[in-house]
């Protein structure tokens, strides 16, 4: 499919009106290794990264999803709210593969039809996702997570007992860096924090430079600090990554959203969107989901 699927979007973005548009070159830091915007593969000449149009998932009739319509812009960090059952794991159920629609369309860039592709084949098209639990290697070292990590890349050429070249070990310490994990790259992962976890699973899945990454309630369970700090994260990862951020923390929420666009979902369907002091205005929202 080479025609573009949604018209609307046009290429040019103003970080200032949340907007379904970004240039990609204008926010994108080329400067650093571990994360940038690599449009390679996926088509994203009308500025989406993902596209869901009248996405329906039926459970035995009811229905988790009901006509979603959603689309992010390559660099926007967008954050998904909503009452528990609203559908928003549903939501990324189907955009990684795991659960197939009942009805409506899942487009990667302009012609991935998600909807076609297998768990794997999504993962390795570029979109990574963090569940709400670490997954990391806890009897591996914190360089060696990254380092695997790196290596299951299959567009990087080595196997993994190969030697890393500079440049990659330039990359994992950059990684390091930017996931404050530097000064703890000898540590075995298992004797980390939950927030530490949190943050090398984080690293695991930049090293593989996703073009779309979905986080599922990155900082549940964290402490005040570690929520800050993943916040801060989250805000250099800004215009690097295209992101999605499901979390009910909002707080954290507002820290990550600024001037960008927040969506809310209630009964699997978009209730409300917009930039975050809009939606908190909001009397459906605050009705659903913020006054209770
Ligand atoms: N496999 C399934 N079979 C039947 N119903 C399901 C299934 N998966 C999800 N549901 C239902 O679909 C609805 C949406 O669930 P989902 O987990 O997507 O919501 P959510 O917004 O992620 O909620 P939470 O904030 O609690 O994580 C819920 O009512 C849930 O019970």
């Amino acid at each position: 499919m080479n025609q573009p699927i949604n018209p609307r979007i046009s290429p040019i973005y103003d970080p200032a009106q949340p907007s379904e548009n970004v240039d990609n070159t204008r926010h994108a830091d080329y400067g650093t290794s571990y994360a940038r915007i690599k449009p390679e593969g996926v088509d994203t000449t009308h500025g989406a990264i993902l596209y869901l149009e009248n996405i329906t998932v039926s459970f035995d009739g009811f229905k988790a999803l009901n006509n979603l319509n959603l689309d992010i812009s390559v660099g926007e960090l967008r954050c998904i709210i909503g009452p528990n059952g609203a559908g928003k794991t549903t939501m990324m159920d189907v955009i990684t593969g795991k659960t197939r629609p009942t009805a409506g369309t899942a487009f990667f860039g302009q012609s991935i039809d998600l909807t076609r592709l297998t768990e794997y084949d999504i993962a390795h098209a570029g979109i990574g996702r963090k569940f709400q639990r670490p997954t990391v290697f806890e009897q591996h070292t914190v360089f060696e997570n990254l380092e695997l990590a790196m290596k299951m890349d299959k567009r990087v050429k080595s196997t993994l007992f190969s030697r890393l070249t500079t440049e990659q070990v330039d990359k994992i310490d950059a990684c390091l860096r930017l996931i404050r994990l530097n000064g703890n790259e000898r540590r075995l992962a298992g004797l980390l924090s939950h927030g530490q976890k949190q943050w090398l699973e984080i690293g695991m899945l930049l090293m593989q430079e996703p073009q779309l990454l979905l986080l599922d309630e990155p900082v549940a369970g964290m402490s005040d600090a570690e929520t800050a700090r993943t916040a801060e994260l989250l805000n250099e990862l800004r215009g690097k990554h295209s992101i999605m951020v499901v979390e009910h923390d909002m707080g954290f929420v507002a820290e990550i959203a600024q001037q960008g666009k927040v969506t809310v979902l209630h009964e699997g369907s978009v209730l409300a969107a917009g930039k975050m002091s809009e939606v908190q205005a909001d009397e459906r929202v605050i009705e659903v989901y913020l006054g209770r």
